[in-house]
């Protein structure tokens, strides 16, 4: 295939032109991608360096590899980017208005008051509510052979945000109700066809949209009047220093967005660390062992730091697996990126996937290896931006220590009850078509540790 310009830079400015294969325009190179993210990652970078284009996903996308110009994306500094018309495109009219969507002035004005909903308080409170419903979700798990890691998890994170996101009581079918709309709305983002035809997973998402914003408007005067330790809560309270709310609308639609943010993200997370600890049985024996020399069935607040092993499995996790494989970006002003010319209306995207397996940040970056992270080594300092699951800049999670919080506190319980394992030669086969996650769901053979009932 023949290489060409993304555009001419002006002339003098010194810039180099985007080099790239654009393949078929709108098609591009995008089912290889989607199909092997690491190998077409690789051959570009060995072909083009850091900044190449083509076409992506039906848009003409300028690909950044490596922490360098990643740190130029989003820390943004002479703000040529934008998340909203970037991030809209998959997800806009099902998350709509959500924090992530939203950009500069108004951003911040929205992320000054959102930073109140996750203080150190607030984070605390969520997580001594988390506590009963991960025992109660755990209490339910069924051991046995064949015992489907992925969708198990999918299932308890779901409940728990039922209960720390919304704080209100469900009898099963409104939960099963809510939650279904909450997974129509997140599977509609990576709808083929983009436009709403019945039956179809557009048109279920818009129609879950609805079904979401209901029932929260629903809830909100209730919340609003008698508060609570929910997130929904939090977000009715929050309140800047210099007095800035968030309006009916504002904390509608940033439940339904952090609603998503965290419950793919979290899923995955525990459940690349579930298939590492299976595959490598030591590791699951230390981490058991940290958690049983606690003593305590339920993880405090003040215990997060003591779990030093889940914490290193935790970022080799993020690393081996960025739960959020891309972040897009529009253009809306020419600029430059390491000396390349992007001009005005091109997409960008900083691909957290495969910068996580650079051999040049990270030696042997497809073993798991959790010591990497480990004080003697931190191969993470390589590069501020080298390890970045949660990214940078104005954008970054701002759920990261909920994350942080969340996955211990279910790691904790099923290490204190349960153990795991999976055949020697057992490989899983991950789809990375949209958010990564196992095909198989990760079978796994579970069973109860002694004494634990
Ligand atoms: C392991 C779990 C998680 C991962 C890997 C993750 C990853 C990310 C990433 C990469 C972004 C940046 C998006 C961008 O720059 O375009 C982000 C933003 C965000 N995340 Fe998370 N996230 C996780 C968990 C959570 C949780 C638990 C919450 C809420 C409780 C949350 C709420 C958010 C919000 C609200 C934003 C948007 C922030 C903004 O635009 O200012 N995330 N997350």
């Amino acid at each position: 295939m023949a290489t060409s310009i993304l555009a001419p830079p002006p002339p003098g400015s010194g810039l180099k032109p985007v080099p790239g294969v654009p393949g078929l325009p709108y098609i591009g190179n995008t089912l290889q991608v989607m199909r092997d993210p690491f190998g077409q990652a690789r051959k570009r970078y060995e072909q083009f360096g850091p900044v190449s284009w083509g076409w992506l996903l039906g848009q003409r996308t300028v690909t950044v590899q490596g922490p360098e110009a990643a740190e130029a994306v989003l820390v943004n500094r002479d703000k040529a980017f934008a998340n909203g018309p970037a991030w809209s495109y998959f997800i806009g009219p099902f998350f709509y208005r959500g924090i992530m969507l939203l950009d500069f002035d108004e951003h911040l004005h929205h992320r000054r008051i959102m930073q109140q909903a996750f203080t150190r308080d607030r984070l605390r409170a969520y997580m001594d509510a988390m506590a009963p419903s991960i025992a109660q979700g755990l209490d339910a798990w069924e051991p046995g052979r064949g015992f489907t890691v992925y969708d198990h998890v999918k299932q308890l994170t779901l409940d728990l945000a039922t209960d720390v996101f919304m704080g209100v009581e469900l009898d099963r079918a409104e939960a099963d109700r809510i939650n279904g709309a909450f997974i129509d709305a997140v599977r509609a983002g990576t709808a083929y066809v983009r436009f709403s035809v019945p039956g179809l997973r557009w048109h279920k998402g818009m129609r879950a949209r609805k079904v979401l914003e209901e029932f929260f408007y629903r809830h909100l005067p209730a919340k609003r009047r008698h508060g609570g330790d929910d997130l929904f809560a939090a977000l009715c309270q929050a309140e800047t220093d210099d007095g800035h709310r968030f309006t009916d609308e504002d904390v509608v639609n940033h439940m339904i967005f952090a609603l998503m943010a965290a419950h793919d993200t979290t899923t995955i997370t525990l459940t690349t660390m579930a298939y590492y600890l299976a595959k490598y049985p030591e590791w699951q024996d230390r981490a058991r062992v940290e958690s049983l020399a606690l003593g305590k069935p339920v993880l405090g607040f003040d215990d997060l730091d003591a779990l030093t092993t889940v914490d290193l499995v935790m970022k080799e996790a993020l690393r081996l697996v960025a739960p959020v494989p891309a972040l897009p970006r529009r253009v809306v002003k020419d600029t430059s990126i390491l000396g390349h010319h992007v001009p005005a209306g091109s997409v960008v995207v900083v691909p957290l996937l495969t910068n996580h397996h650079m051999a040049e940040w990270w030696p042997e970056p497809d073993r798991f290896d959790p010591e990497r992270f480990a004080p003697e080594r931190r191969e993470d300092r390589a590069h501020r931006f080298a390890w970045a699951p949660f990214g940078g800049g104005a954008h970054k999670c701002i759920g990261l220590h909920f994350a942080g919080m969340q996955v211990k506190s279910i790691m904790h319980q099923v290490l204190c009850r349960y153990g795991w394992s999976v055949p020697g030669r057992y490989e899983w086969p991950l789809d990375t078509t949209s958010l990564p996650s196992p095909k198989d769901g990760l079978p796994v053979h579970l069973y109860r540790l002694e004494g634990t009932r």
